[in-house]
């Protein structure tokens, strides 16, 4: 199923009017208190990170403090729109000299992020937002301005993935899990940066057929390109695609935003609270490689990949990109990604981590098995890699926040030889994607 963004916007009603004054997501609409409800405690979610390593203990209560806050507000304006400086200027000029004149200790003038500039963050919630008379002003200039597609409401580490993956006005683009679709538009404002017809375009993809509506409906009508097209397929699956001379066409950039677990995104789901085992992570392993497998198999020789998940946990991210990298034979290589986004604070990526199925139990191998009904479930793969092999890996450069594949010539698989690909896995954050080849 390929449906144009053209046509949609085509047949657009007219006289349609926009949407109430309110974000998507209401949870935390006034009257309703889903947030507070739940209980920010997971006993076996602290004991996993603590035993992983992913940062020193002595931060863990900073760790355990900032994920009971709630989220931080952040947006952006959005990168193609010509108006986009004087958009901001505005929102300075009405809002911010107000806000600090008001003198509210309480008060937290968004501020624009040192690796982004367009994009602006408070510390404050949503909910802190909308309660206060001068912000509550702010919050509805940022609806409308979202409704009318100039801003974009998004989580800041979700902005990163296309900030690394910096696509061209010529490039092909395929965001394999791609809905609701944040970063689809993101990489979309960036082929149409420089140019209102670009030669490139984004194929955007998720398996979620309803997921697929909300990215066309919700996402893509606030955004008018033909540069778009959204399939519904497995991403694990995704077919070759043949260009008009029946040419297959190779991606020079790929995302593999992942089906994760979302255990980094406890401040918006907070229902994982109450559900998190370390199992959640185990199930999904093979997934996640079959879907980073197929978009590195899409990818062109020089492209580059970005990988990213929501979780933090080292099973999602290091374990699936170290078992792509033993996939790819020497063709695909994590690159440093510290000279990107210089200003972006961020961890080294762990090269040892632990395996525990639901109830804490802890596997050193496959051969500590001994149900039958885990021995699809716990494999070779999710066990790190000896100290000799994650150094040739880099595994190092796989980071808490992100880090690059870089690539030297090989061969991926035996059908497809590719050379110069770049992957860039991120973590902590939620984002991935891919295609599926007529091969196996
Ligand atoms: C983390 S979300 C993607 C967020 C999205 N990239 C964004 O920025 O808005 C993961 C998405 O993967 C989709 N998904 C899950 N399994 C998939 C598969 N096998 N193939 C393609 N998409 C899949 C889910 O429906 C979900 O929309």
């Amino acid at each position: 199923m390929v449906h144009s963004s053209r046509r949609r916007i085509g047949n657009k009603k007219k006289g349609h009017e926009p949407r109430p004054n309110t974000w998507r997501d209401d949870r935390d609409a006034p009257g309703n208190q889903g947030y507070r409800e739940v209980l920010k405690e997971n006993e076996k979610y602290w004991q996993f990170y603590k035993e992983q390593n992913v940062f020193p203990l002595e931060q863990f209560d900073e760790f355990r403090a900032a994920l009971q806050r709630d989220l931080p507000v952040s947006f952006r304006f959005q990168g193609c729109h010509k108006d986009r400086e004087q958009l901001i200027h505005e929102m300075e000029n009405r809002f911010f000299g107000k806000i600090m004149e008001a003198g509210d200790t309480a008060v937290c003038v968004p501020k624009s992020l040192p690796w982004y500039k367009e994009a602006y963050q408070t510390p404050m919630s949503r909910t802190a937002v909308r309660s206060h008379p001068i912000l509550a002003q702010l919050h509805n200039f940022l609806v409308t301005e979202a409704e009318l597609g100039n801003l974009s409401r998004q989580e800041a580490v979700s902005m990163i993935p296309p900030l690394l993956l910096a696509p061209t006005s010529d490039h092909y683009v395929l965001d394999l899990c791609a809905a609701p679709g944040s970063k689809t538009t993101q990489l979309l404002e960036m082929i149409h940066e420089n140019d209102e017809n670009p030669k490139g375009m984004v194929i955007a993809n998720d398996v979620d057929m309803k997921r697929c509506y909300m990215l066309i409906h919700h996402t893509l009508k606030r955004f008018r390109t033909a540069a778009c097209a959204v399939t519904c397929e497995d991403a694990a699956r995704f077919p070759q695609i043949a260009d008009n001379d029946g040419g297959l066409i190779q991606f020079d950039r790929v995302l593999a935003d992942v089906i994760c677990s979302g255990d980094g995104t406890l401040r918006k789901n907070p229902e994982i609270w109450k559900k998190w085992t370390p199992q959640d992570a185990l199930g999904l392993h093979r997934m996640q490689i079959a879907i980073a497998r197929k978009g590195a198999q899409q990818l062109k020789v020089g492209g580059r990949m970005v990988y990213s998940t929501c979780s933090m946990n080292p099973i999602e991210d290091e374990a699936v990109v170290a078992q792509l990298l033993r996939d790819s034979k020497g063709s695909l290589r994590l690159m440093d990604t510290s000279t990107l986004l210089p200003e972006l604070k961020r961890e080294n990526g762990v090269t040892s981590w632990k395996v525990f199925d639901r109830d804490m139990k802890l596997y050193t191998s496959t051969e500590d098995v001994t149900e039958e009904k885990m021995k699809k479930v716990i494999v070779n793969s999710l066990f790190p890699p000896t100290e000799e092999e994650a150094r040739e890996m880099n595994l190092h450069f796989t980071s808490g926040s992100f880090n690059q594949i870089a690539m030297k010539p090989g061969q991926i698989n035996q059908k497809s030889q590719r050379s110069g690909v770049q992957i860039v896995p991120f973590v902590a954050s939620p984002f991935w994607g891919f295609s599926r080849q007529n091969q196996d």
